[in-house]
């Protein structure tokens, strides 16, 4: 389905509601399943938590989780230790090119029974579950966090716990902090000293727990955009967020006042955002603790024709969609000038935008969604609408809700 955001202008003042985090979500319906005396709330309507809620459920030998990249490698990690079960994991045609062997090494390493059914190093692959009984590994830390928060999910229920030694430089930190700040609050003792991270084994904490998932903070990162890009004096309240999160897309709050935009919390429940004055100095970013906002960021950017410097961007080339080269295609489609590197995007200062373009998503929830703030400024096509779903099923109502003219 495309869309068409007609020139639109938004509410003086307006709220949301935002889905929970798909990340915390994923997490923790993990360990809801490893320990079931767990209760959530709040847990993310998305597609990709839609489908880990039905993957820990199903008893059938193949599991499908389709584009959802968190699902692949906690279920490799899950499906690894539960003994006596076969399961063929496997996932969209992108799936199947984003790297999982880094995991499969570690989870073997551990004594785990894994094979690829196609390509060595991706999806699908057979898992034979068993008793893991090492406890130590090394693996690579560069690649993808989501592979050491697999382990360190799964890690609580192995006999002697896990001892985690991290190669390399780490990246995306903060995912493995919330890792380990969830596990904490079921009972799950854990250190991260250096690059070693050990978790201990724990049977025992089987109490009854309600545990609040926050809302996203990636999917908040669309409203800090259209506030930057709104007039001065224009406030979106988003809920349900607190000061202190996990996400460490919450850094939103910091880097968003160089674009005029402040944050105000309120009673740890929702946040004010305000569009309090203008800015255009040149922005210099290093992302790689918050790879997911590089895409909102750059298209704040583009639309305010703010130059910027986006660094520690490596690990975009292996997410639903090489988001280097999808960024820089689309950025210039709308007349800006772009150039990347396997790590980093230049923008340099543009003053017009091209109207009516209309935007290829590339299977990418975060292409649709990063571009739709154009429409602030001037008409946008927005291909394949519909894969919002994948982390924000409703962002295309809420959107409405607030003052978008949205057309199919
Ligand atoms: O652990 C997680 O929930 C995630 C970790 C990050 O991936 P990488 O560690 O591969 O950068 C992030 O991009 C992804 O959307 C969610
Ligand atoms: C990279 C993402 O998700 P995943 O890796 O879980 O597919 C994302 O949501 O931006």
């Amino acid at each position: 389905m495309h869309i068409t955001l007609q020139k639109s202008k938004i509410d003086k003042q307006s709220s949301i509601q935002i889905t929970g985090s798909k990340s915390e979500s994923n997490r923790l319906l993990l360990l809801k399943a490893l320990y079931p005396e767990i209760s959530l709330n709040n847990v993310s309507n998305s597609d990709d938590s839609n489908l880990m809620t039905k993957a820990l459920r199903t008893d059938s030998d193949l599991v499908d989780i389709n584009h959802a990249g968190t699902a692949m490698r906690f279920l490799t990690a899950y499906f690894s230790v539960q003994e006596g079960r076969e399961v063929t994991l496997t996932g969209s045609k992108r799936m199947k090119e984003r790297p999982i062997e880094v995991l499969v090494e570690a989870l073997q390493e551990l004594g785990a029974d894994i094979s690829y059914v196609e390509n060595e190093g991706f999806p699908p692959i057979k898992i034979k579950g068993k008793k893991l009984t090492k406890h130590k590994v090394s693996l690579k830390a560069n690649v993808s966090s989501q592979y050491i928060s697999a382990l360190l999910l799964i890690a609580s229920k192995l006999e002697n716990g896990l001892e985690l030694t991290l190669e390399g430089e780490i990246t995306s930190v903060p995912y493995i902090k919330m890792t380990l700040s969830l596990l904490d609050e079921i009972g799950v003792e854990s250190s991260f000293k250096g690059n070693v991270i050990t978790v201990k084994s724990t049977t025992n904490n089987e109490q009854p727990q309600t545990l609040t998932v926050e809302s996203d903070w990636s999917s908040a990162s669309y409203y800090f955009s259209i506030a930057a890009i709104s007039e001065i004096g224009t406030e979106i309240t988003l809920s349900s967020y607190k000061a202190n999160s996990l996400q460490g897309d919450s850094v939103l709050v910091d880097v968003y006042r160089h674009f005029g935009v402040s944050a105000i919390f309120n009673d740890n429940s929702s946040v004010t955002l305000k569009k309090e004055f203008s800015n255009l100095e040149p922005l210099a970013l290093n992302l790689k603790n918050a790879p997911d906002i590089a895409q909102t960021i750059a298209v704040t950017c583009f639309v305010l024709g703010i130059p910027c410097d986006l660094t520690g961007l490596h690990t975009l080339k292996i997410k639903e969609t090489d988001r280097l080269v999808a960024l820089k295609n689309e950025i210039e489609k709308l007349g800006g000038h772009v150039k990347i590197t396997d790590k980093s995007l230049h923008l340099s200062a543009s003053n017009r935008i091209n109207e009516l373009v209309s935007i290829e998503t590339y299977h990418d929830h975060r292409m649709a969604m990063a571009f739709a703030p154009i429409a602030l400024k001037t008409a946008v096509v927005i291909e394949d609408a519909d894969v919002v779903s994948k982390s924000y099923p409703s962002f295309w109502d809420d959107l409405k809700s607030i003052g978008f003219k949205i057309t199919k």
